[in-house]
């Protein structure tokens, strides 16, 4: 098999051959020779004209005479012909002798090639990676061909227990370097999420357009079709004998999407009939809902082509300034947000919630709800009521559940949905598809979870339904409050007794609100254990404001030379609280006024104000304690007197970022000495300067080089702030209140 050259992450291969020379597979052909990928690129299509157009459009470097040349000594073989001729094709190959050659294609139903494989050509199965590019349209023919093709677009790869690693690889490696984004699905998923999402629309459309074209005043009918007639009908100019492949070969997927659809349309029908208005609203209210989701997930889709192009890139100005004062109330605290629609929805009667986050993340677990059929009203200035289903009451979500930028939605549904009775996949945005989930899948499999991750253990997760799972005790290798929750929600599910031990304490929210809905654990020391077949109590929730918002204010106050701040209404539960340890060691002037408890969580107004601070050397023990508020730190550490050193963190380069690079290159960009190390920075204390710095998309460094602006000797341009509405939607507003020179470039 070639050897695959990682350098780039892009493969360099001898020969690569394409069987089928249409949109598809001239576009790979194309796009292969373009980015030099291969030394030669072979075509292989038994259509003249397509051979003519193929070479002089720079599609392909030669034409192969036959099977047997156009395969000899390729490295990659890829198959782009219609469905139903790839079973006559397969056996052609099968008798090659193919000993290293990679196969693989570009169907879009899975099922009927393995079928085939594992039937009737049994030695290709190894090296045969199953593939479907997501880059169909209604353009065809080599003439359309075009190397940009899969640029952003979606491969999904559904290799069987048979499949070479080395093969999926080295198909992953290709289509990554043609710009697509793979993932791997098992085939029987992909099928049928194919059927639902792509078959039944291509289907309603041939068969609307056949309907109006076959009635006599179809010329009427076409001269005064509107927008929605267009947008609808798109799609029935793709090509016939392709679709009529598909068909036949996804039959079953597509008629199971299919009958309940007509079920639905039947039931729509009826609702005319007997002029039942309010059915109707409901489902269009419902579905007006879903598609303004899927709006979202398109959003966040083309916000994928960063970098490059970036789709947003909103840009914060930010100048010096000596006067903070006020009071703030920052907005609800985000782990508490989520984990009360968690609870909520799985309690038994109705919840309400007050001072809800409503930023994307916490947004994101409220729609992963709706999606699994649980009714959420709002939020509506923070409040939120949810008609609790019960432990077993969830339904399976229809689609992909997409959970944008949140690390913690994903790894505490992976515990929770690992005991459904029903699939699910978990997929999120550019940035938390790069970030480690086998923190999760590996524990959760011990139970005897079934759980596919992505080839480096990130997202997407597709989640198998319905296997029980076994209670076990689990030693968690890091201090994570997402994995210690991801187990307990787990644990509520699993048979017998579930425990874990964390290394150091981590936020304890999920234990406190599972307290508050009258689930009982126990807490012994670092240990929790949970146990099934309790229920969960609907209950009301007040979420305090987000220390982990209020930090940026904390050190703002403390570095500007004339603050006097009061942060309101703040959690200062005692797992969360580093952050008012370390600026004190350091030197700073905080006080907690109007402590009070407020729905099993302690609360406070928090006053701050100007102090001189020194470096320190940060306790370890104290970063699970403030492990999101350290690129804040690192600002108080740039101006304070001497070094600050942080050790134990290195938790911090898998968060939205990696925190502590990202951090390091923008403090040095502004003049300060800023030293990673594997597991925590070594800062000097110095004169912040100005200039232009990149948050990474990361919400929580964007708003902490405002913070440095404070002290710069000039204007601070912070690139990539999109997601400090991920955690903090009103940051901008809040931080202009009380006197912070910061304005959005618009
Ligand atoms: O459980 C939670 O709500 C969180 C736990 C922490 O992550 P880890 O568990 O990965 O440390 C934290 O960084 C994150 O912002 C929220
Ligand atoms: C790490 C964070 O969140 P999450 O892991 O939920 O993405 C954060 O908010 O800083």
């Amino acid at each position: 098999m070639a050897k695959v050259t990682t350098e780039l992450g892009a493969p360099k291969l001898n020969k690569v051959t394409v069987i089928g020379l249409g949109l598809i597979g001239g576009s790979f052909a194309k796009a292969v020779k373009d980015l030099k990928l291969s030394k030669q690129v072979v075509g292989l299509d038994n259509n003249p004209t397509t051979q003519k157009i193929a070479i002089q459009n720079q599609v392909v470097d030669s034409i192969a005479e036959n099977l047997y040349d156009a395969c000899f000594e390729a490295d990659l073989v890829l198959l782009a012909i219609p469905i139903l001729a790839i079973e006559k094709l397969l056996l052609s190959l099968s008798s090659l002798n193919l000993k290293n050659t990679v196969l693989t294609d570009v169907g879009s139903v899975k099922g009927n090639i393995v079928n085939t494989l594992t039937a009737l050509t049994p030695q290709l199965l190894p090296n045969f990676v199953p593939g479907h590019p997501i880059a169909g349209s209604e353009r065809s023919g080599v003439e359309a061909a075009d190397s940009q093709l899969f640029i952003n677009h979606k491969v999904i790869l559904t290799p069987t227990q048979e499949t070479n690693k080395q093969a999926v690889q080295l198909v992953h490696l290709i289509w990554q370097a043609l710009g697509a984004n793979v993932e791997l699905m098992s085939v029987k998923h992909h099928d049928e999420i194919l059927a639902a999402t792509s078959h039944l629309p291509h289907l309603l459309a041939f068969g609307l357009v056949d309907c109006l074209a076959k009635n006599n005043d179809n010329l009427d009918i076409f001269r005064y079709a509107a927008g929605g007639f267009r947008d609808f009908t798109r799609i029935a100019g793709s090509d016939p004998t392709m679709w009529h492949d598909i068909f036949l070969a996804n039959k079953n997927a597509v008629l199971a999407v299919l009958d309940s659809y007509m079920e639905e349309l039947q039931q729509l029908r009826i609702a005319m009939l007997e002029d039942n208005g309010s059915q109707l609203l409901d489902v269009f209210t419902r579905a007006k809902a879903a598609r303004g989701h899927f709006n979202k997930i398109l959003e966040s889709r083309a916000n994928m082509t960063h970098k490059a192009n970036p789709v947003k890139d909103l840009t914060f100005i930010a100048k010096p300034t000596n006067k903070l004062s006020g009071r703030l109330q920052v907005p609800g605290d985000k782990s508490i947000s989520h984990r009360s629609i968690i609870f909520g929805s799985l309690a038994e009667g109705t919840t309400t919630i007050e001072g809800f986050l409503e930023g994307e993340d916490a947004l994101a677990t409220l729609e992963a709800f709706k999606d699994m059929g649980v009714s959420i009203e709002g939020p509506k200035n923070g409040r939120v009521v949810i008609q609790g289903v019960g432990l077993q009451g969830l339904k399976a979500p229809t689609k992909t559940i997409y959970l944008g930028n949140s690390g913690t939605s994903m790894r505490l549904l992976a515990g929770l949905l690992s005991a459904q009775p029903f699939n699910s996949t978990l997929a999120g945005d550019h940035s938390l598809s790069k970030r480690p989930m086998n923190r999760v899948a590996k524990p959760l499999r011990e139970m005897g979870a079934k759980i596919e991750t992505g080839t480096e253990g990130n997202p997407p997760l597709t989640i198998e339904g319905n296997h029980s799972l076994k209670g076990m005790h689990y030693d968690m290798p890091m201090a994570s409050a997402q994995v210690k929750s991801c187990m307990l929600l787990a644990g509520m599910y699993a048979e017998g007794k579930t425990s874990v031990t964390e290394p150091a304490p981590t936020r304890d929210h999920t234990e406190r609100m599972l307290k508050g809905f009258g689930y009982p654990l126990d807490i012994n020391g670092s240990t929790v254990t949970i146990k099934p077949n309790h229920k969960l109590t609907a209950t009301s929730i007040h979420v305090p404001a987000d220390i982990s918002s209020a930090a940026f204010f904390l050190v703002a106050a403390t570095i500007a030379e004339d603050a006097d701040l009061t942060l309101t209404h703040v959690g200062i539960n005692p797992t969360r609280t580093g952050i008012i340890d370390i600026l004190k060691l350091m030197g700073a002037n905080i006080t907690l006024e109007n402590q009070k408890e407020v729905g099993g969580e302690p609360v406070a107004d928090i006053r701050v104000k100007s102090a001189k601070l020194k470096g320190i050397a940060i306790p370890e023990e104290l970063v699970p304690l403030a492990i999101d508020e350290f690129p804040v730190l690192f600002i108080a550490a740039s101006c304070a007197e001497g070094t600050t050193t942080l050790t134990g963190a290195a938790e911090l380069r898998v968060k939205e970022s990696d925190r502590i690079q990202v951090m390091a290159d923008g403090l040095k960009t502004l003049g300060i000495q800023a030293e990673p190390t594997p597991d925590g920075i070594v800062i000097k204390g110095g004169r912040l300067g100005n200039g232009e710095v990149w948050s990474h998309a990361d919400h929580r460094i964007a708003m902490s080089f405002v913070v440095a602006s404070i002290r710069a000797q000039g204007e601070i341009r912070i690139r990539d702030c999109d997601n400090v509405a991920t955690s903090f939607p009103n940051f901008i507003q809040l931080a202009q209140q009380c006197g912070i020179n910061v304005v959005e470039l618009k």
